[in-house]
């Protein structure tokens, strides 16, 4: 029986483990983790992470094929297969700080794996990591290897929160790079192996290690290109009269644009595209192309100017201050169907509220007050780092408060600001919720999701990323 070991039980290894488990019965899955708490949860009626499908997945198969464990070198040891799929977070300190990825979790894994090993291995980067990591680790290995064979594949993650089971089940493609040599192939036909018991041939594309490596960043570069782009335009549609829906419906019809990926919102977020940019930014650097380096920063720029965009606007429509008004912020994921607040928009919009002395009142279906406390006092970077390397209780922001309900958030409240674009949002009794507001009531909907009209004959003032502005709105330009 082919064995399986996965270094890292997040939110690429869980689901993706847990799909190879269930499409191949005779294949046994072992995920392992440095932290005990997420292991705990994975063997728990809660997993750790929310993910549509993935309990169904998980309850099937564990316990059979599939076990979650802290016993990473037992597991390793054992296995034929280990895919390595741990935090590679932004660099906070030292050369390339705020750029490079730190590799410190990557490399302390490749060591261990090189001491506990006692037979050949293929060694599988699944994290995202920069060009050229699989030389550095194949340096580790084979330095320690005590004639042991170790072959390094890369086989990055494409799939997104909120559609990972579906993503994994049906995937545009699976790309697995390797060496050129006779034993590099071999590798590769073995993990070819694993993905053919349900992704058709002709969609697993076989590459050398670096164009692998390279293509995960460029594909996450591009996808938030895509973003920066139309809320380039959606600043412009303001400015103009046009609506950004329609113009991004109308630029989408194009065959060779598409329509995918081309919704205006507050701002990307989530745990990759920025960190991904930045390391692809940090790499161009070091290869000597500024130009090219400057050309994908931009995508960044535009990303944090779509965010202050969207505080300027709050506060100069709401008589230039929100000092000591209440806020309510609906939806604080980075998207809708996942609990994940990394990177969100809603943090940075949240502290620029805060800045200007606003109180919040913080509601989404799937975030915990905990973890929006959290994310509101840590340290930028610091959030991409194994959970029990975390401040434990970190000192909690009093102007926050965090309710379980819509209606809680915006009673009373000045004005709602609509971070996530959870379908529940969509249909809110939002007569009600004007009736118990402040007036003038205003509505910021930062994701396009509230039929406007509507809600300006109730009485709100609504502002939409991208739309024509309100009347009332015109006349107070937002300065980013
Ligand atoms: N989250 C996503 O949607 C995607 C993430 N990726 C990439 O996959 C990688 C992992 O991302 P996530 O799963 O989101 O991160 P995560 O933070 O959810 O999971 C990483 C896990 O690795 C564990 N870990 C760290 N060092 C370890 C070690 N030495 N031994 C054992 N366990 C260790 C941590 O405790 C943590 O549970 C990153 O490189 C990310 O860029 C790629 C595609 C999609
Ligand atoms: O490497 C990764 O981590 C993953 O990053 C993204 O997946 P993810 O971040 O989970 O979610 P997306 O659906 O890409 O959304 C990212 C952000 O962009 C925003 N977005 C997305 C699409 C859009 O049209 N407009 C927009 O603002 C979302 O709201 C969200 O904040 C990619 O889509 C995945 O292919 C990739 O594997």
């Amino acid at each position: 029986m082919v064995k399986i070991c996965c270094i890292g039980a997040g939110y690429v290894g869980g689901p993706t483990m847990a799909v190879i488990a269930l499409k191949c019965p005779s294949i046994e899955v072992a995920v392992v983790d440095i932290s005990v708490s997420r292991i705990t949860a994975w063997n728990s009626d809660h997993l750790p992470i929310y993910e549509p499908g993935l309990e169904d997945v998980v309850m099937q198969r564990r316990g059979k094929n599939l076990f979650f464990s802290t016993d990473v070198e037992k597991h390793v040891s054992e296995a034929d297969i280990i895919f390595v799929s741990v935090n590679t977070p932004t660099k906070t300190q030292g050369l390339g700080a705020g750029k490079a990825a730190d590799l410190t979790y990557w490399e302390s894994a490749a060591r261990m794996i090189a001491d506990v090993s006692k037979s050949n291995k293929i060694v599988v980067e699944k994290s995202t990591v920069p060009v050229k990591t699989a030389e550095a680790i194949e340096k580790i290995l084979t330095h320690n290897s005590k004639g042991i064979d170790f072959q390094i594949l890369s086989n990055p993650e494409f799939l997104a929160e909120g559609t990972a089971i579906q993503d994994l089940f049906n995937p545009d493609r699976v790309l697995i790079g390797g060496r050129e040599t006779p034993e590099g192939q071999k590798a590769i036909q073995a993990l070819k192996d694993v993905y053919a018991h349900w992704v058709p041939e002709d969609q697993i594309l076989t590459t050398n290690l670096w164009s692998a490596e390279l293509s995960k960043l460029a594909a996450n570069a591009f996808l938030a290109q895509r973003i920066s782009s139309v809320n380039a335009m959606s600043a412009l549609c303001e400015a103009t009269g046009a609506d950004v829906a329609q113009v991004a419906h109308a630029v989408g019809k194009d065959t060779r644009i598409g329509p995918k990926f081309l919704n205006a919102s507050v701002g990307f977020g989530g745990s990759c595209f920025q960190k991904d940019i930045l390391n692809l930014v940090y790499i161009c650097e070091c290869n000597g192309l500024p130009e090219v380096a400057n050309y994908w920063k931009q995508v960044i720029k535009v990303n944090d100017y779509q965010k202050n965009r969207f505080v300027n606007r709050v506060v100069s429509s709401m008589f230039n201050t929100v000092s000591g008004k209440k806020i309510a912020v609906l939806g604080f994921a980075f998207k809708k169907d996942t609990g994940d607040t990394r990177e969100t928009p809603a943090i940075d919009v949240c502290k620029g509220l805060l800045g200007d002395k606003a109180h919040l009142s913080i509601y989404d279906p799937q975030v915990t007050e905990d973890q929006i406390q959290r994310d509101l006092s840590m340290k930028k970077f610091d959030w991409d780092h194994p959970i029990h390397l975390q401040p434990v209780s970190p000192t909690s922001v009093k102007q926050v408060s965090v309710v379980w309900d819509a209606y809680e958030a915006t009673k009373d409240a000045h004005g709602i600001c609509i971070l996530t674009e959870w379908d529940e949002f969509k249909s809110l009794d939002y007569q009600k919720i004007f009736d118990n507001m402040q007036k003038p009531a205003f509505v910021f909907d930062g994701r396009n999701i509230v039929n406007m009209d509507k809600l300006r004959e109730i009485g709100f003032i609504v502002y939409s990323i991208g739309k024509p502005l309100d009347s009332w709105l015109k006349d107070m330009p937002a300065v980013a």
